[in-house]
């Protein structure tokens, strides 16, 4: 399915666009059917409104007590969630660790980072927020990495207002030396200072009100895989 986002939308048999047509409404009837069983639970009490996205969608009702958001646009949303939830933090995570490899002195300190955090936990015992806040370099190695190589490309806005331009179009160019000294050199320190990266000019999650909504989580995500994966393996 993910195949199929980016290649022309010519529905031709054999083509990566067919196939994800095709694979696209196999989903589509999958997803009916649970948003099907959320509304029977829900509908019997059985199911209660924050147990899980789809039954929160669901439970959305306005002053009327209409359904705010249709089956419709749960399908949509749900589909956006399952692609963007999965593939991003997994391909982040994988060039963390490429360029991890390829910079011994990054992976070194990444490493100590890593290791004193877990010389003060005992055995077995799970991270904690603390733990997260204390992996500073980590995140800044993770930040990096999406510098270099930007996971979500582009993005496409239609222009609120009449302008010259019907499709918005606004460039941000994260190897741009101007903002970046040496961009194509991979180097977690530049985002020691916040302040010295002009604001918008680098936006992996995006920003604004649709600021990426899922990017605490790939935060979590990075840091505990990153943790375990230093810690625990050469
Ligand atoms: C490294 C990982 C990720 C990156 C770099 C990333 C980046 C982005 C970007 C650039 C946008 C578009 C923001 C805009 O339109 O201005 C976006 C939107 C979105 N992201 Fe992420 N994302 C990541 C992971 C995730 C995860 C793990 C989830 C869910 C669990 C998620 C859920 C979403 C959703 C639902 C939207 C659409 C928001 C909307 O249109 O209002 N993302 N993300």
């Amino acid at each position: 399915m993910v195949e199929g986002m980016w290649p022309i939308p010519v529905d031709l048999p054999f083509t990566h666009s067919n196939r994800s047509l095709r694979a696209c409404s196999r989903v589509q009837d999958m997803l009916k059917e649970l948003v099907r069983e959320k509304k029977v639970k829900l509908e019997q009490h059985t199911a209660t409104p924050h147990q899980d996205l789809i039954t929160y969608l669901l439970s959305k009702h306005n002053e009327e007590n209409e359904r705010v958001v249709t089956d419709k646009e749960i399908l949509h949303y749900i589909t956006l969630v399952m692609i963007v939830g999965h593939d991003t933090s997994s391909i982040l995570i994988t060039f963390v660790l490429r360029l991890l490899y390829k910079n011994p002195a990054v992976y070194k300190a990444v490493f100590l980072e890593q290791e004193e955090i877990a010389r003060s936990k005992t055995s077995g015992e799970p991270l904690t927020w603390e733990d997260l806040a204390r992996m500073k370099y980590t995140w800044r190695v993770a930040m990096e990495t999406l510098r270099i190589v930007p996971l979500v490309f582009g993005g496409f806005r239609l222009a609120l207002r009449d302008n010259d331009y019907g499709l918005l179009g606004i460039k941000h160019d994260t190897l741009d030396e101007s903002i970046f000294p040496e961009p194509s050199k991979f180097d977690p320190a530049r985002f020691e200072d916040q302040n010295s990266v002009p604001s918008y000019s680098f936006i992996p999650f995006g920003g604004g009100p649709c600021l990426c909504p899922g990017n605490d989580f790939v935060r979590i995500e990075t840091l505990v895989a990153i943790h375990y994966l230093v810690t625990q393996y050469s």
